[in-house]
């Protein structure tokens, strides 16, 4: 389970893009976290690997914690950490199958990451995984002879063969067409099943959110302003994530995870969020 506490980020030019976000994340559950652009998204979700580092509060994965972690501890629990990015972060010189196992960098020596020398069963783990992502066959086409949706691919089938607890998406449609967002999406809720693990994604596009998810985190200038079920995000809600309006129900202010307004508070319901940091432009 992933446990977020009063998560809370301060950029060195001051800028407070997360005001202490508390929640969880467990089962196989699709999570997906939306809101206006610059809500603290994308920084939440780096700050549960520490690609960007948290200023206060505790991230747990499985009981551990990884915000005190050293470096070297944080290598290793990074392996149990999946990630997949909107631009897919792959070796653009490299084939498929040596992106796919770069997957597992973490789990042996540096000695064999150097030399990119990977175990048998690693090879025949990512030929499997290819055939599941719908790249089989093209393991040895080099990553910069893929289109948009196979690069993806590609960065989806590396953060599974990492065998991960948990999985973060962080804009992974972002840069591609209707068609292609939808497989991804496709795929990404069939990982979620088969590998028995959460899937938290960070994601523009709402229809998006609300098809796929089971669950939809709100973030409003750097608050949890919704935290509940996919069923729950009706219209006001969707004001108060991107229009910070007032909530008025006890899911639409995150009850249930913030640990400073709590569902059983009767003030919750009326609490007022922070004042909107843009213009009401709709959905992003
Ligand atoms: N490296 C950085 N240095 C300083 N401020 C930053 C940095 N990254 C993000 N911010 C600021 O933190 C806030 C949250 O940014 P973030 O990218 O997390 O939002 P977002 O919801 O993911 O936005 P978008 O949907 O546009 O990607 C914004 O005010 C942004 O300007």
């Amino acid at each position: 389970m992933l446990e977020v506490t009063n998560l809370r980020k301060v950029y060195p030019t001051g800028d407070e893009a997360l005001k202490g976000i508390t929640t969880t994340v467990d089962g196989n559950e699709i999570v997906s976290m939306i809101g206006p652009s610059g809500a603290g998204k994308s920084t939440f979700i780096r700050c549960i690997n520490r690609l960007t580092e948290p200023t206060e509060g505790e991230v747990t994965l499985d009981g551990q914690e990884l915000t005190r972690l050293s470096k070297t501890d944080l290598r290793k629990v990074r392996r149990d950490i999946g990630m997949v990015f909107q631009e897919y972060n792959l070796v653009e010189r490299l084939s498929v199958m040596e992106n796919v196992l770069s997957g597992r960098l973490g789990y042996v020596s540096n000695w064999a990451a150097f030399r990119r020398n990977f175990p048998q069963e690693d090879v025949e783990r990512a030929f499997e995984i290819l055939e599941t992502v719908g790249l089989g066959g093209m393991e040895n086409k080099r990553a910069d002879e893929l289109s948009g949706g196979q690069r993806q691919r590609v960065g989806i089938a590396r953060a599974v063969i990492q065998e991960p607890k948990i999985l973060l998406a962080d804009e992974p449609t972002s840069s591609l067409d209707p068609d292609t967002s939808h497989a991804v999406m496709d795929l990404l809720t069939d990982i979620a099943e088969t590998e028995n693990i959460p899937v938290l994604i960070n994601i523009h596009e709402v229809p998006l959110a609300v098809e796929y998810a089971d669950r939809i985190l709100g973030l409003h200038n750097g608050e949890l302003v919704f935290d509940g079920k996919t069923t729950a995000l009706d219209d006001h809600a969707k004001d108060v994530i991107y229009r910070g309006a007032v909530p008025e129900t006890a899911t639409q202010v995150g009850a249930t995870t913030r640990s400073e307004t709590r569902a059983t508070d009767s003030t919750t319901a009326t609490a007022t969020p922070s004042t909107p940091h843009r213009a009401a432009t709709g959905e992003d």
